[in-house]
């Protein structure tokens, strides 16, 4: 990360004569926050030389960035990066003035860190603590995408959202499957999904993001991922989950601009206006009983998914990107793609055509202390317009009938809505809202 630059604000929120208007009020309190407001107006953050050297030159070159403001969020439709850094947050304050000034303050931070900048200065005064944390100084963007997404919780009475709430976000029934879903995992009300090329880039915005949070908001829960498990777009070879199987095969490619219609981003069939361009993700941690996985015989584990493993194809053919063939049949009667396979369950042949754009990550945190075995596994994320219509139903038939039920385990579960994009300087994330 090199030099901060300053970020222009671009609105103003008119105000009764002698009060402060709702913008300065939410610029001051940022300015409290720690993120120094440039030129009386802006959100941006100026960084001084330190003294006895210089800061770090700027890293990122034009490849390294993906823009942070635009019509959608970035790291929906973005080609999946390689790590991932995931947080749920609660907050904690009632005030809904603070939550939007928290809110303006990580956009702020947003745009400098996906810049390959730092959120404020490192090193410019010895008497108080850096603005920002300091471990991705000197490292480019990394092709980092901030994410953001309100959970169900949020639209309670506490900020007067509940006539805000989408019929879309409505909670996550129970499924079957979901025996073992560990409420300590599970839910928030918001999330940050911060991808990026480099595992200290992506860690470096929960870190910043929970400190710039303080007094408003905490983190409820929060998952490391790698090995992007899908890859989402033609441009990017499919990569293996951690049963050996590649995983991202039939996924929304970024290119499909039919099926990011038809099947992401939300549109004018919203209740809702404000989440116009957005999309809903849905989190699940799935932990793989590795163990046992890999004491399967290799034509069972085929079985399993109804693919070859080696080379991704379907059992019907010969090359990865074979169309599956689900009527096909073995002389004897049996279908070459078993009934319970999971592509045969969770394809869109079998779900009314619904599809969803899996955008998940390898995960594993240490062995259970309890067993002793690995706790490791996919940390899946699907976007969707409407999970009632996607997830809900594909899982539904999962956990009823799904072969991988014998290896898998569920053990969180979220649901955000993740509203359209921050459109420059001086928005954030569902400013419309508030209004
Ligand atoms: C509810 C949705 C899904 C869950 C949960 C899920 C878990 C899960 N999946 C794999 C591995 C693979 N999944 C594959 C395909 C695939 N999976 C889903 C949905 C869920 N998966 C869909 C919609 C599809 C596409 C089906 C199709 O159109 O054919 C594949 C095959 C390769 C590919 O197309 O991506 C693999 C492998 C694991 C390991 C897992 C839980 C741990
Ligand atoms: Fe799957």
């Amino acid at each position: 990360m090199g030099q901060a630059v300053d970020d222009e604000a671009t609105t103003e929120t008119a105000a009764e004569p002698g009060t402060a208007s709702r913008r300065q009020v939410i610029g001051r309190a940022i300015g409290a926050a720690g993120v120094v407001a440039v030129g009386g107006v802006g959100y941006g953050v100026a960084r001084a030389t330190e003294p006895g050297g210089s800061p770090s030159p700027p890293a990122s070159s034009a490849s390294d960035i993906v823009p942070f403001y635009g019509a959608n969020q970035a790291g929906i439709a973005t080609p999946a990066q390689d790590r991932l850094a995931f947080a749920a947050f609660d907050v904690t304050s009632g005030s809904a003035q603070a939550f939007q000034v928290m809110l303006g303050t990580w956009a702020a931070a947003a745009a400098q860190m996906t810049k390959g900048l730092p959120v404020g200065a490192v090193d410019n005064n010895p008497q108080s603590p850096p603005i920002d944390t300091g471990e991705a100084d000197g490292l480019s963007a990394a092709g980092l995408t901030i994410t953001v997404g309100f959970g169900p919780s949020l639209f309670d009475h506490r900020f007067g959202l509940a006539g805000k709430r989408p019929a879309a976000l409505a909670d996550l029934p129970t499924l079957p499957g979901d025996g073992s879903l560990q409420p300590a995992r599970s839910g928030g009300d918001l999330c940050v999904q911060a991808c990026a090329d480099d595992p200290t880039v992506a860690f470096h915005v929960i870190r910043n993001f929970a400190r710039l949070a303080r007094g408003t908001a905490v983190i409820r829960w929060s998952q490391l991922g790698f090995g992007r498990t899908s890859s989402t777009s033609d441009s990017q070879q499919t990569e293996r989950n951690l049963m050996g199987f590649k995983d991202g095969t039939r996924n929304i490619k970024a290119e499909a601009a039919d099926d990011l219609r038809d099947h992401v981003w939300v549109g004018s069939e919203t209740d809702q206006a404000w989440m116009t361009g957005g999309s809903y993700l849905v989190a699940r941690r799935i932990r793989m009983l590795i163990e046992s996985w890999d004491t399967d015989y290799l034509s069972d584990q085929e079985n399993v998914f109804g693919r070859f493993k080696t080379s991704g194809a379907p059992l019907t053919g010969k090359s990865e990107f074979d169309t599956p063939d689900l009527a096909a049949k073995h002389t004897d009667g049996t279908p070459v793609i078993p009934l319970n396979a999971h592509i045969r369950l969770a394809g869109p042949e079998t779900n009314n055509n619904q599809k969803i754009l899996r955008r998940g990550y390898s995960y594993t945190d240490g062995i259970d202390s309890a067993t002793g075995l690995l706790d490791a596994g996919l940390f899946f994320l699907a976007y969707q317009k409407d999970p009632r219509r996607q997830f809900v139903p594909i899982q539904t038939r999962l956990g009823h009938q799904d072969n991988l039920n014998e290896y898998i385990r569920h053990t969180g579960s979220a649901l955000f809505a993740v509203p359209p994009g921050v459109s420059a300087a001086g928005d954030w994330w569902g400013k419309s809202l508030f209004a």
